[in-house]
């Protein structure tokens, strides 16, 4: 089964609410989709999400990488050589994660219809159901205290508080979610970069001496500061996760060299897909690294493809894949189901979704 041609599409989904951390505040997801055509007429999907402050990408960016530089250099490959695509992939341009990341996961659809098979089955089906965590946005804490029993009456039982914008009162905010929600709901806390290291090992402790049981903290410090990062984690009794400091499989190694974290958050907007995606959750198993699947703002169609490669992963044990949960409606039918903390994987070919372009 050859490839034809790529086509971009928008992808706009309402939230619920705003999606506010200590680097972004947003509204509405306004996402790349792209379709893959062949020479059988099998179609696959797939969607990025523009994080600049993150990926560096904006949705002008990669529409650009797609049309320019992916584009052709993959199109007329045979999608039963996906590893020699992937190398292309790889190859055709610097960075542009997220743009990769479409592309791989419509061509991994493609890859998994061309044999009839469900695409976490085809990458080790390890799994039929995740459990994912829902974000609570940064905000004061009374808000917060709402937002978080608002979703433990929806049916979620781990809580992904976004802090770092405002340190000095983050432990108390955190404090009051865990008074409100009681000890049964899971914790983690995300500072999405917003501590120094110090500030990062006080408010930690501090949440340690009050008990509050917090499951993990992602990425305290900036994403460059590796050696802050292996301070918080040396200085703290609470599993610390790398996000931002961990794109690629050479980061990850480095991480783990370093002990700059106890665990990491892979997404495929960080890491250009699921071929990639892979070394990185083999890598951290071989050195007793669990691994979180994450996802950035973004809707079924990608969210689904991390849920496929999660559901795949023995190693893969923390999921924040909360991406459907925030949305309005969804852009697609089919493919796995969404239903409050629940993901539960289809038996249908690929992604799963029915796709009509
Ligand atoms: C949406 C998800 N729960 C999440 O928090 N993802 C990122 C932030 C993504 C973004 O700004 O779009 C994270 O830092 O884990
Ligand atoms: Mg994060």
């Amino acid at each position: 089964m050859k490839i034809t041609d790529i086509k971009c599409f928008e992808v706009a989904a309402p939230l619920i609410t705003p999606f506010k951390t200590a680097l972004r505040t947003v509204e509405k997801i306004q996402n790349i989709g792209v379709y893959v055509y062949t020479d059988e007429g099998e179609i696959g999907i797939g969607e990025a999400a523009p994080t600049a402050v993150i990926t560096g990408e904006t949705r002008k960016s990669i529409v650009h990488a797609i049309e320019r530089y992916i584009k052709p250099a993959i199109i007329g490959l045979e999608i039963e050589e996906i590893a020699f695509i992937m190398e292309r992939l790889d190859q055709c341009i610097y960075k542009n994660t997220s743009a990769k990341a479409a592309v791989d996961m419509a061509i991994y659809d493609l890859f998994a219809k061309r044999y009839n098979a469900p695409l976490y089955k085809v990458l080790g089906g390890y799994r039929k159901e995740l459990v994912t965590d829902i974000t609570i946005s940064a905000n004061d804490a009374q808000t917060m205290v709402n937002d978080s029993l608002k979703a433990v009456k929806r049916g979620y039982q781990i809580l992904k508080v976004k802090v770092g914008k405002d340190p000095e009162s983050d432990a108390e905010r955190v404090i009051a979610i865990r008074k409100a929600v009681g000890p049964d709901i899971q914790i983690r806390v995300d500072a999405n970069q917003g501590w120094s290291p110090k500030q990062a090992v006080r408010i930690i402790r501090k949440l340690e001496d009050a008990n509050v049981n917090i499951e993990l903290v992602e990425q305290p410090v900036h994403y460059a500061d590796l050696e802050g990062m292996h301070y918080v984690t040396a200085h703290t009794e609470t599993n610390i996760l790398a996000d931002e400091s961990v794109f690629s499989a050479k980061d990850a190694l480095k991480v783990i060299q370093m002990r700059a974290c106890d665990c990491i958050n892979i997404k495929l907007m960080k890491t250009g897909g699921i071929y990639q995606a892979q070394k990185i959750s083999h890598i951290a198993e071989a050195n007793g690294i669990a691994c979180m699947i994450g996802c950035m703002l973004e809707t079924k169609i990608s969210v689904s493809a991390a849920a496929h490669f999660a559901a795949s992963q023995k190693n893969i044990t923390l999921v924040d894949l909360d991406g459907p949960s925030l949305c309005l409606k969804d852009p697609i039918s089919g493919g796995p189901t969404f239903e409050s903390q629940w993901i539960r994987m289809s038996e249908d070919p690929g992604l799963g979704f029915s796709i009509e372009s």
